[in-house]
């Protein structure tokens, strides 16, 4: 049996009943309590001549943020009756560990805040339940794989969109969303830092993965057949070279993942068609690896962010990166008053990413004498390898404060530091 403890997630009611025992006539209330625990169910009563301790005890441990009412004192022995997942044993068979007593006054009010444990401090979870991750594409994306190097044994949820897994987050359907934001040899991916900027999630994580292309069709297909390939965006960018070299005469056309290009192939019986995905996509959809290894760079890689509800607790005891993204103020040299802020606390930038400035594209500068001048304005993505809980980090955006209009800290996570695998076949 899984043994809560104070590290544990507080448990999610299903049920509480309180009567009194006998209106009026014995000194306790009856409360019955049943809590889910990850897969298991808790169920505890307090019945009369139930030892107050014992049950503060039960009742402290399996509903620790919620506190319960009970009338009186007194009473010893017995009398607790508990179940797991149906089946009755005593409370003392539980394997439970104290948090402490429990004030001589119990109220039923909503969830009290929890405290804070070293669990929180990590962007995993350490409880033994499934994280969800949500992500984009069909099983066999280079998302889902991310998902898994991020979060080792959680369940991965596909999503049609990337604004859906940035919902399924926010709608407490997922824990996580894993979301690609740039490619060593694509480049940014534009549409991902608009939607963090249109969403509120915290960035919590990043994983950097090896990304080896293959080139896919249906089994007995040669490429001499092929006139078309579809794939993602990016990998189609990724492998534009090497599918010149191989001599395909194609079309190249875009879709809204690799897996997803693969899976299309095989339910459309395309013969003409190749994608490009990864090789655990063909295993899946039952297609042949015409060529493998087929982006231009041997080091291909995409770096991920993870993003959750809430942010974590950035620590300085390992390197930890903070991503911001602001507006600079109007007036001279402003952009560079603000990287200077970093520059001056020997705070490396990792990267610089510019967007349209959505709510404002453009500022007009009139001059009667030459004309109006066309400013595009624009939101500035900035990551630095420095974590907010180091005093420089802060000063530095203290000071950036000063000349920007508008800015928020996207997140502060630990940098991804996994020894480099150029070969490594996903
Ligand atoms: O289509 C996929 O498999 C994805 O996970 C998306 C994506 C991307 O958006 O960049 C992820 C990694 C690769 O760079 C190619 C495509």
């Amino acid at each position: 049996m899984k043994a809560l403890s104070p590290y544990s997630p507080a448990p999610s009611f299903t049920t509480l009943i309180r009567r009194p025992s006998f209106p009026r006539l014995l000194p306790f209330h009856s409360v019955a309590v049943q809590c889910a625990y990850g897969p298991e169910t808790f169920s505890v009563q307090n019945g009369v001549g139930l030892s107050r301790a014992d049950w503060q005890s039960s009742c402290a441990i399996l509903a620790s943020n919620v506190v319960s009412e009970q009338q009186s004192a007194g009473g010893g022995g017995g009398g607790v009756v508990a179940s797991v997942n149906g089946h009755k044993t005593n409370v003392e068979n539980l394997n439970l560990v104290p948090i402490g007593k429990i004030s001589d006054t119990y109220q039923i009010t909503k969830p009290q805040p929890k405290p804070l444990t070293i669990t929180d401090f990590s962007p995993a979870p350490m409880h033994g339940e499934k994280l969800r991750v949500a992500y984009q594409g069909v099983p066999g994306a280079y998302s889902e794989a991310a998902a898994g190097k991020a979060y080792p044994n959680c369940e991965a949820i596909p999503c049609d969109q990337f604004e859906v897994a940035f919902q399924a987050v926010e709608l407490w359907i997922a824990d996580r969303a894993v979301l690609p934001v740039e490619n060593s040899l694509g480049g940014s991916i534009h549409r991902n830092y608009d939607l963090l900027l249109r969403h509120r999630l915290h960035i919590v994580g990043e994983v950097q993965f090896p990304v080896h292309h293959c080139l896919l069709a249906l089994p007995g297909v040669r490429k001499e057949y092929l006139n078309r390939v579809i794939s993602h965006p990016q990998a189609l960018a990724q492998c534009e070279l090497t599918l010149t070299k191989l001599g395909l005469n194609v079309t190249r056309e875009a879709v809204d993942d690799t897996a997803g290009a693969a899976e299309y192939i095989a339910a459309n019986n395309l013969l003409n068609t190749a994608a490009i995905a990864s090789a655990r996509a063909a295993e899946l959809y039952g297609l042949q690896v015409i060529a493998d290894g087929i982006q231009d760079d041997s080091s291909n890689v995409t770096r991920f962010v993870m993003l959750a509800r809430d942010p974590i607790i950035p620590r300085t005891d390992r390197p930890f990166k903070t991503s911001i993204v602001f507006a600079h103020d109007k007036g001279t040299s402003a952009l560079f008053k603000v990287l200077s802020a970093f520059a001056f606390r020997n705070i490396s930038l990792t990267k610089i990413e510019s967007r349209p400035h959505r709510n404002c594209p453009i500022r007009l500068v009139d001059d009667a004498n030459v004309g109006t001048a066309k400013h595009f304005e624009y939101m500035f993505y900035v990551d630095f390898e420095a974590s907010m809980a180091e005093t420089r980090a802060q000063n530095a955006l203290a000071e950036v404060q000063e000349f920007t209009s508008f800015l928020r800290v996207l997140g502060s996570y630990p940098m991804d530091m996994t020894p480099w695998s150029p070969s490594g076949g996903h």
